[in-house]
């Protein structure tokens, strides 16, 4: 039986989806958001890891060209784009993260190794309750690694943190809370998996960039997991949940149930003025 319910309508209103967009007008409308909030601060500009995945890649052409339209507006190269490479030790598709660095022809390019921060961290914590973390969580100290890195960077160059979150993230509350889940100004919030390879073609950019398999690449033991292999879920499926389209009632079920565990992520901290979690 397929599935289009009211908790479908609501989760795609709630997360801002639009059944179907116009790649040029949405370009647009987020680049000129990203420079209306860059005047608004009076921040010199943005800064974001560069994985070498699609999300980053989008996320910072967007970002280079708010950059760029405002230094030719002013004739001055007043602002700034950073894009930091994260790796943790020698990253396998470090090709494609240069790749997108160079599509997106970043002002400034900065490399940060995150492997000793990360095995130091997970040293300290086996140290002190002399039981080890697992590689699941240590994933997660990598993303919130990553996450301060870019705070230094930002706070040291007067910058804003971008972040990479969409619907297709958002619904599932597939990232890491305060890790790659933090930042300052999300640039492609809104925009499923597919609308944002959309965005990235009309961009021009290379299609290896958006046609390979998403991943958070976190974990030492499942170098390169898919995303949709960790999720149980394709972005087919999710993309076309959040578009409003039908599909097979037990698929809509477990987006919803994983919707409803991961509230928490979508929400500031609770606190005792809250209701959301009492159902
Ligand atoms: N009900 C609740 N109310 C309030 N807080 C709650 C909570 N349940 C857990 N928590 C808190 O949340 C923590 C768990 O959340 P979190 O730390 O995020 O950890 P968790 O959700 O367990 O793991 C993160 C997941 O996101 C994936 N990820 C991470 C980063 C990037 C990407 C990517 O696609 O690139 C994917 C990663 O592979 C993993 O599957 C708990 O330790 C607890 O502190
Ligand atoms: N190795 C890395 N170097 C720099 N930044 C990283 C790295 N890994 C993850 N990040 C940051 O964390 C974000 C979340 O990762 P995520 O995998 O969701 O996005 P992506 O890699 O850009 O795209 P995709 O989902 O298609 O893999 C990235 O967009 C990027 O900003
Ligand atoms: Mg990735």
């Amino acid at each position: 039986m397929p599935n289009t319910n009211n908790k479908q309508a609501e989760i795609q209103a709630t997360l801002h989806v639009e059944s179907s967009i116009n790649a040029e007008s949405e370009i647009q409308r987020r680049v000129q958001f990203l420079k209306a909030y860059l005047r608004y601060t009076g921040a010199k500009g943005y800064v974001l890891g560069m994985s070498g995945g699609q999300d980053s890649t989008l996320a910072g052409k967007l970002a280079q060209m708010a950059i760029d339209e405002l230094n030719a507006e002013s004739g001055k190269a007043a602002c700034l784009f950073i894009a930091v490479r994260l790796p943790y030790g020698i990253q396998k598709d470090e090709e494609d993260a240069q790749a997108a660095i160079q599509f997106i022809a970043a002002s400034r390019v900065v490399t940060v190794n995150i492997q000793s921060a990360v095995d130091a961290s997970v040293r300290q914590f086996a140290e002190a309750t002399g039981e080890a973390l697992s590689d699941f969580h240590k994933g997660n100290v990598k993303a919130r690694e990553r996450m301060k890195v870019q705070y230094d960077l930002a706070a040291h160059y007067g910058l804003l943190v971008l972040g990479t979150d969409h619907a297709a993230e958002a619904i599932t509350g597939f990232y890491t809370k305060h890790g790659d889940g933090a930042c300052d100004v999300a640039p492609i919030y809104g925009l499923d998996k597919r609308q944002g390879k959309e965005l990235l073609k009309w961009l021009g950019c290379p299609d290896h960039l958006y046609l390979k398999k998403p991943t958070a690449d976190l974990e030492d033991l499942k170098p390169g997991l898919p995303d949709e292999e960790a999720l149980g879920v394709s972005y087919v499926q999710l993309d076309d949940y959040l578009e409003g389209l039908p599909l097979p009632a037990d698929v809509a079920r477990r987006i919803e149930e994983r919707y409803a565990m991961t509230e928490h992520k979508r929400r500031g901290p609770v606190t005792c003025y809250d209701t959301w979690w009492k159902g």
